[in-house]
């Protein structure tokens, strides 16, 4: 698959939820709450599935101790991180956030310098906050987030936003030459910028974090460890079910609200646990894989 095809599908995807949108056509909250579920559990995880098989191959022979206690450290630190969340909302969503932008950054990573990427999914992650401030404090609120709190986290959110895009601004000139190469990298930033503001915040992110994340990061495994789909599929499979297998017991022993924000905070709060074992891992096998090339 050429480098490009990540970015059309995702362009075309926005491009349809535009179309969708401006013809006024709405999904039932219960269907879009479904829908979200779905595509988080079957694209978005995944993705992150690919991690004990990465991580596998950055040892020369993994002995099972080694994997063994691979497992348990990823396992321990995703319930520490959980943990933390539950006992301090904000300042677990604040850190959230902070490394998300620096996560997310990898996905332009071979495009654009480092500190321009960074700048460039802070916009992606904060600028939502700029339209949609009272859904974000609503959404942050229903993460266990006290209100105060929540639009403080909102309000740094709109100041993180404003401050990239002037930079962004400002570093423009100096990348418009690399940028003419790169026609549909192009189209696939207008499209983020674009979604930022407009779409409802959820479904930004969701097509963000699935059609473009997910898949970037398919893509560049399958190149790098010589896997086709299939085999990709199989790996990822059995983590896959291991992760809606804690979801569902999460579910069942915590105390209950309505579906949606349980759905909410189900997502993002299991999101936090999982992201920091696997933004350090993917951390240290882009930097194995860029001392090789
Ligand atoms: C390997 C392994 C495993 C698995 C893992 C996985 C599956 C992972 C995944 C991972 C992942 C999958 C990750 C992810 C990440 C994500 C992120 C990083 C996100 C972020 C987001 C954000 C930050 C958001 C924000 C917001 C909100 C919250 C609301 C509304 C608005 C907004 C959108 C702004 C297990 C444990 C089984 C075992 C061991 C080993
Ligand atoms: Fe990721």
């Amino acid at each position: 698959m050429p480098n490009n095809s990540v970015s059309k599908f995702y362009s075309t995807s926005v491009a349809l939820v535009f179309i969708m949108l401006a013809f006024n056509v709405a999904l039932p909250d219960t269907v879009a709450a479904l829908l979200f579920l779905l595509a988080i559990i079957t694209i978005g995880i995944p993705h992150g599935a690919l991690d004990f098989y990465i991580a596998k191959g950055l040892k020369t022979k993994p002995s099972i101790q080694w994997q063994v206690a691979f497992l348990g450290l990823y396992v321990f630190v995703t319930l520490i991180s959980i943990s933390i969340w539950l006992m301090f909302p904000a300042f677990g969503l604040s850190v959230f956030l902070l490394i998300s932008v620096y996560h997310f950054s990898s996905d332009w990573a071979k495009l654009l310098p480092k500190k321009i990427a960074l700048a460039f999914a802070a916009v992606v992650l904060c600028a939502p906050s700029l339209v949609y401030k009272a859904s974000i404090i609503e959404s942050f609120t229903k993460l266990l987030v006290p209100e105060a709190h929540a639009t403080l986290i909102s309000l740094a959110m709109q100041l993180l936003a404003i401050l990239s895009f002037v930079f962004l601004l400002v570093q423009i000139k100096k990348l418009s030459k690399e940028l003419r190469k790169i026609k549909w990298q192009i189209i696939e930033i207008m499209g983020l910028l674009l979604s930022a503001v407009l779409l409802p915040p959820l479904v930004h992110f969701v097509l963000y974090f699935c059609l473009l994340h997910s898949a970037k990061h398919w893509l560049a495994v399958s190149q790098s460890l010589d896997l086709n789909f299939k085999g990709m599929v199989l790996i990822s499979a059995p983590i896959v079910l291991a992760t809606v297998v804690g979801g569902s017991l999460a579910w069942w022993l915590l105390p209950n609200s309505a579906p949606m924000t349980d759905i909410l905070r189900l997502v993002f709060i299991g999101l936090f646990g999982l992201t920091v074992a696997h933004m350090v891992l993917i951390d240290v096998w882009q930097r194995q894989q860029s001392l090789q090339h």
